[in-house]
């Protein structure tokens, strides 16, 4: 499936020299976000996933149906001030400001197999954060999992050394 042509391409948003990829259409179309899912699905069985975890929030998106879809749980990455019990947390840059992720202390059970779903990887900080935290508690990060790859932005370069996936890339 051309994959691309879901894609919206938006100038200049949130902030000026920003081009921004809006996965929305590809999630209002039934067959296009079913497929982007599946091709996540064959690459989490392939890997090995026991877990998926997903920043917020639109790792929620992807993770979550893929998740279901195997019968294996779902950890949310939260923004703060969300998860309600015990947390560590990250804090990293973003292409557009800078932000904190948080997971609960008990989400990943040492061991554990984790693919991270996300819908893009641009400076790659927001998975880097993410790895962190899985690998502080004990999860082996098996994949990172997107739709979209900006390559401009080098999130690939800080994803040395893990499997990385993903359905269309930009320049
Ligand atoms: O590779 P990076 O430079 O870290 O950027 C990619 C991240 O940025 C976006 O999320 P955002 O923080 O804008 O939050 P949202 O999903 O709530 O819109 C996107 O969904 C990725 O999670
Ligand atoms: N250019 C971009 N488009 C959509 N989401 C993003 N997250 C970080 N950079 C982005």
């Amino acid at each position: 499936m051309d994959f691309k042509k879901y894609i919206a391409s938006i100038p200049d948003f949130p902030q000026p020299g920003v081009l921004f990829r809006d996965i929305t259409p590809l999630m209002s179309d039934g067959e296009a976000f079913h497929a982007a899912t599946s091709e996540i699905q064959k690459f989490a069985e392939q890997v090995g996933a026991e877990v998926i975890a997903g920043p917020e929030s639109r790792g929620f998106i992807f993770g979550c149906p893929v998740a279901a879809n195997l019968h294996i749980g779902f950890v949310p990455v939260r923004k703060p001030g969300k998860l309600p019990r015990e947390t560590i947390s990250y804090r990293y840059d973003l292409e557009y400001g800078s932000n904190e992720l948080h997971m609960h202390k008990d989400a990943i059970t040492p061991g554990q197999k984790v693919l991270i779903v996300d819908d893009l990887l641009a400076t790659g900080g927001t998975v880097q954060a993410t790895i962190k935290m899985i690998e502080e508690l004990g999860g082996v990060v098996v994949g990172c999992a997107f739709l979209i790859e900006l390559e401009g932005l080098k999130g690939r370069d800080a994803l040395a050394g893990y499997e990385v996936f993903t359905l269309m890339s930009y320049e």
